[in-house]
């Protein structure tokens, strides 16, 4: 089956989105999403410019051997930019795959190890109060794991607070907004919310809580122990993980489990928090970390050391991810939990897909395929718009973590 075109669509149906479009010369056409958040046409050109021209001619039933040659070929290995483009690749390529064996995805990898997959959504607000009563929404619409993020008394904006209590888009279409942060404001509040959502709704549902990248690990270590009385199922991103035995710090000091991964694009991001078990929960996700190929190893290697998947899944990551991802956890042998920030109707027009959400879950579809498509013809309405996405600096204005 030899791949006749490649093409990258780029779409904003409210925040940019780019997708990678293969076919071949059986009429088979598979679909990846290559969205970089804040820098979509790095990945665009990356993909037009030295990726697309070497795909064409090729046999597509050559998954692992084309991602060789794009990981090896390209000499500049890893990186977010290379690695988002050739997971667009890799996951068109295990679209097409699927659909000439006629089956879902999620049985090409392996079957099923679940019916369904437990996902947690966002409950945000400005404050204690509004954030409570997010997390009231988010139990009525049946989740049982529910992330939660309030606004820090003290700062006017931080991370992962919306207008919409029910909806997050951290990227504007203006120069990037400039947060101001605290780590000292946000350790004294944090307990106290928890608190207050454990004493409201108890201990049935699953807590977590994103520290996006903000916190040095003892300062870590400190927030940690602070929520052990509140049985966080996890703490996100509490450090920046380029050093990754900074994490050991972390772990000494805490049982609250550690999650970790989105911005790693490669399995030598995550190695050694994985093998000495700094970890709990790897969040690489299939967009940027390679696609389907590379985060099978990745799991693989999660799965020797007691580490289990939770993919990121916000709604920068277009429903191809998302559906490639739902796949993905069906199969998996050590899945955990898998993010689901619902996209707009908007963005779900133009990307139509058959995973569903049910009772606080995820139900993969039988279509052949990812069972995710592009509706070309919307997605040309919708032109790119440059966004950005904001960046922090503490109070005396020197330039921090977002
Ligand atoms: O855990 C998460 O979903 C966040 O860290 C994301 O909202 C992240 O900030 C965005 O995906 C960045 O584009
Ligand atoms: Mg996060």
């Amino acid at each position: 089956m030899i791949i006749t075109s490649a093409r990258v669509i780029v779409t904003c149906p409210g925040r940019n989105f780019v997708t990678v479009k293969i076919e071949t010369d059986q009429g088979l056409y598979g679909v990846g999403d290559a969205t970089l958040n804040g820098r979509e046409l790095s990945v665009a050109s990356y993909l037009n410019d030295h990726m697309l021209p070497c795909l064409i001619g090729r046999d597509a039933s050559q998954i692992e051997d084309i991602w060789q040659y794009f990981y090896k070929g390209a000499y500049w290995r890893r990186g977010p930019v290379g690695m988002t483009a050739l997971a667009g690749i890799d996951m068109a390529l295990w679209d097409i795959k699927a659909k000439a064996a006629n089956m879902p995805l999620y049985q090409l990898l392996g079957g099923k190890s679940r019916n369904k997959v437990m996902v947690y959504g966002h409950a945000n607000g400005k404050g204690i109060d509004e954030t409570v009563d997010a997390v009231g929404q988010y139990i009525d619409l049946g989740y049982q794991a529910i992330r939660v993020q309030s606004g820090v008394p003290g700062l006017d904006s931080t991370y992962g607070i919306s207008k919409n209590t029910l909806f997050y888009e951290p990227a504007s279409t203006d120069l990037p907004k400039e947060d101001v942060w605290s780590s000292h404001k946000y350790m004294k509040f944090i307990p106290e919310l928890f608190a207050k959502i454990r004493d409201t709704y108890g201990y049935d549902y699953h807590l977590l809580h994103d520290a996006h990248h903000r916190l040095t690990p003892i300062e870590a270590a400190r927030v940690g122990k602070d929520l052990e009385p509140y049985r966080l199922f996890w703490l996100e991103d509490a450090v920046t993980a380029e050093l990754q035995e900074g994490f050991r710090l972390l772990r000494q000091h805490t049982t609250t489990p550690i999650a970790v991964g989105e911005v790693f694009n490669s399995i030598h991001d995550c190695q050694q928090l994985i093998t000495e078990q700094l970890i709990d929960y790897i969040r690489t996700t299939i967009v940027h970390a390679g696609g389907i190929t590379h985060l099978k190893q990745i799991a693989a290697l999660a799965n020797l050391y007691h580490v289990k998947t939770g993919f990121h899944g916000a709604t920068d990551l277009s429903p191809i991810t998302l559906g490639c991802a739902v796949h993905f956890d069906t199969w998996v042998p050590n899945f955990g939990i898998q993010e689901y920030m619902q996209h707009s109707d908007q963005t779900n027009e133009v990307f139509p897909h058959d995973y569903k959400f049910e009772a606080g879950h995820l139900i993969v579809g039988e279509k052949p395929g990812h069972g995710v498509d592009i509706d070309e013809n919307l997605a040309a309405k919708y032109p790119y718009k440059r966004a950005y996405l904001p960046v922090n600096r503490l109070e005396d204005g020197t330039m921090f973590n977002w």
